[in-house]
């Protein structure tokens, strides 16, 4: 159905050992929206994501993606719901052996029957979709910059057309130049390919600029989920140190002024 989340977390406990990482967490990504995942370090946001994403599971608790339970899935069984998800990993995982072409072309290769050249072209579109130089399909990733690593790495989770991807800190690493014209980005392809976009960052800006909806994660649980407006009058006090910390303060009087 329409009104349907495109994922729906319920109820989510993870431990490794004795460490409990997530108690209870149950959160929802409607279809269309920019939805991160925040919180201090080590609150669990990278876990959850590669729970969400199938590669491993939690100890229990439901997760559905396009309404389809992936805890307990096998690899065959995941593969169909892979091909509907992009995923961008925080290091970008490129294979460092490949060009930036075939690179992004590997997908294709893997998961459709489409003649070579057909590929190579479908690539070539993803790698410019991202505001990369065509010349960039050419390069090795690491003759690019961090910022055109990011970019080839996102052109690369694009190339299946999916309905729905995955970004993990993709921010990170980047200085705020190359990390503001991620922020445009992000926000062009959701407007410009109607995409459902969850990701885990801690980068307040991003947060500020492109998050429809944020979910603060912390103490093992969901501490708040809203609009970062509402976020920002959030009484708890790991919350109001998340917004109203330096970092935070600056990001949002930077929103503020872009308004
Ligand atoms: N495979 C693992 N084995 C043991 N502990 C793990 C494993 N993966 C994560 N953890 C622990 O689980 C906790 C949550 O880690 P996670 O990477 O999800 O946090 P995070 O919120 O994404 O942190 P950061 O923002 O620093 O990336 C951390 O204490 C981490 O050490």
């Amino acid at each position: 159905m329409a009104n349907d989340p495109i994922v729906e977390v319920s109820n989510i406990y993870t431990r490794f050992g004795a460490a409990v990482v997530h108690e209870n967490v149950s959160l929802s990504v409607q279809r269309g929206e920019i939805f991160a995942l925040a919180g201090g370090s080590g609150c669990g946001k990278s876990t959850l994501l590669r729970e969400i994403i199938a590669l491993q599971p939690p100890i229990s608790g439901s997760i559905k993606v396009f309404g389809q339970e992936v805890l307990g899935l096998d690899d065959e069984a995941a593969l169909p719901l892979r091909r509907r998800w992009g995923v961008m990993f925080e290091r970008g995982a490129l294979f460092s052996s490949l060009t930036v072409l075939e690179n992004v072309a590997l997908p294709l290769r893997e998961h459709t029957d489409l003649e070579r050249g057909l590929i190579d072209e479908i690539a070539a579109l993803k790698i410019a979709l991202t505001g990369l130089p065509s010349s960039a399909g050419a390069k090795f990733p690491n003759e690019l910059s961090g910022g055109m690593r990011k970019r080839a790495a996102l052109a690369r989770a694009l190339a299946l057309e999916p309905e729905l991807v995955f970004l993990d800190e993709p921010t990170a690493g980047l200085d705020p130049l190359s990390a503001s014209g991620f922020d445009k980005l992000v926000k062009n392809l959701k407007e410009s390919l109607g995409l459902t976009i969850m990701m885990v960052t801690h980068d307040l800006d991003l947060l500020w600029q492109v998050a429809d909806r944020v979910a603060v994660l912390g103490e093992n649980r969901v501490l708040g989920i809203g609009t970062m407006d509402e976020l920002s009058q959030a009484e708890h006090p790991i919350i109001r140190e998340y917004f109203y910390g330096t970092r935070g303060r600056a990001a949002r009087e930077q929103t503020w002024k872009q308004k």
